[in-house]
């Protein structure tokens, strides 16, 4: 038990070097260690302890949407199967649940998330449940709660039992008086959606617990993420996704956006490949917590053109959505992820031409399959 002369110490010296900027490197670190949330005298949470394994136990929430099952895909190869559990609010497809591993589990309940934990003896916590920009603002008060009340609990949940954190954030964390043109890692966030200003706070609230418990909290910016095989949730940058689906299927694709709406863009496999680099990263790589990540960037415009290369009855048309537009108006047009290459050695694989062919080779030989039964 450290003495009231100590603690008291300690405050001070908080206090003092708080306003000098420079506290982490002066407060002793058991005081770092102290738990977030009030744990119950009969919590019984270390019972579960076990010698850590070669690899880690993987927990991800949110895990049905855009991007959660071909993240258990790529951590299962490197893994193993059993060591990576999905889980959601969701009923999982026949397709996902005999994959591997799925569990029920609501982030907002905090309890539910502790039982997971200890159960489970996870290691890894990728936290994926999120309301998304455009569903985001037809639904604040759902938003609020999901992205910031449940960020709250897996905070708590991942510093309580010293998991290794990762939390996407996004492009939207930037608002108009960021720079645009290219936005880098550090300036001006200021964003005008839940969702951004949701974000903003999972980025500061994460690099909080960095410091003040030593939360090993690890965060990438993607920009707008282009899957062939899931759906996307509700963006502003869905229609990235949807108009291989409709150029393929129909010929034709009425886009949202204004033609000429430039957005950082990235092919799903860089993302999930960015993700588990940044996790598997030496900590003492990592200058900062929370990345830039980009592969790409274009307008709905220069989509339809690489499109019309291999669809040439191709055609595009465009119904403004005015939401999603002030919305990507105020969003970076090109993404600076020049500390991520520097740091740990981030490089996209997939540049404009290259999405273009693996998205349309995936749809068409969908169509193909489904024309042929
Ligand atoms: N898809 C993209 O283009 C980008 C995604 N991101 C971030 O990556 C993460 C994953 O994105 P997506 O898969 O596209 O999102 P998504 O919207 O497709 O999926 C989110 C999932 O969260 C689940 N969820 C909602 N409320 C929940 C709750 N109370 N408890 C547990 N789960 C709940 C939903 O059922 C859904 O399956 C999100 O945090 C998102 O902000 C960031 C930038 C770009
Ligand atoms: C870029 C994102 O965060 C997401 N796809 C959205 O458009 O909301």
């Amino acid at each position: 038990m450290p003495s009231i002369g100590m603690l008291r110490q300690a405050v001070g010296q908080m206090v003092r070097s708080l306003a000098c900027g420079c506290w982490t490197s002066v407060l002793p670190v058991r005081f770092l260690g102290v738990s977030p949330r009030q744990i119950p005298a009969d919590a019984n949470f270390h019972s579960a302890s076990f010698s850590e394994t070669d690899h880690p136990r993987v927990l991800i929430t949110g895990g049905l949407g855009q991007l959660g099952v071909g993240l258990a895909t790529l951590l299962r190869k490197r893994f193993g199967k059993d060591n990576v559990i999905l889980s959601d609010i969701r009923k999982p497809p026949d397709h996902v649940f005999q994959s591997g591993p799925f569990i029920y589990s609501d982030i907002l309940d905090y309890k539910n998330l502790r039982e997971i934990v200890v159960n489970n003896r996870i290691t890894w916590l990728l936290h994926y449940s999120a309301l998304l920009s455009a569903v985001g603002e037809a639904n604040v008060s759902l938003a609020r709660a999901v992205n910031i009340t449940g960020l709250h609990n897996i905070l708590d949940v991942a510093a309580e039992h010293k998991l290794r954190l990762f939390v996407p954030s996004t492009i939207g964390a930037f608002g108009p008086t960021s720079p645009r043109n290219p936005t880098p890692d550090l300036c001006v966030q200021r964003p005008r959606t839940i969702y951004g200003v949701s974000k903003v706070h999972a980025e500061l609230m994460g690099e909080y617990y960095y410091y003040r418990y030593g939360l090993d909290f690890r965060c990438l910016r993607y920009p707008g993420i282009i899957s062939a095989d899931s759906q996307p949730g509700g963006g502003t940058t869905d229609y990235a996704v949807q108009i291989f689906h409709d150029a393929t299927k129909h010929g034709r694709f009425e886009c949202n956006l204004e033609p000429g709406t430039r957005l950082p863009m990235m092919y799903i496999d860089d993302c999930l490949r960015a993700t588990l680099e940044v996790m598997e990263a030496p900590a003492e790589a990592l200058s900062m917590r929370t990345y830039n990540v980009n592969a790409m960037s274009f307008t709905p415009e220069e989509l339809a053109q690489e499109v019309l290369k291999h669809v040439p009855e191709f055609q595009i048309t465009y119904s403004v959505d005015a939401v999603r537009q002030a919305i990507a108006n105020s969003w970076p047009m090109n993404f600076d992820d020049s500390n991520a290459r520097k740091d740990w050695g981030w490089k996209h694989g997939f540049d404009l031409p290259e999405l273009v062919t693996t998205m349309l080779n995936f749809h068409g030989s969908e169509t193909r399959v489904a024309q042929a039964n």
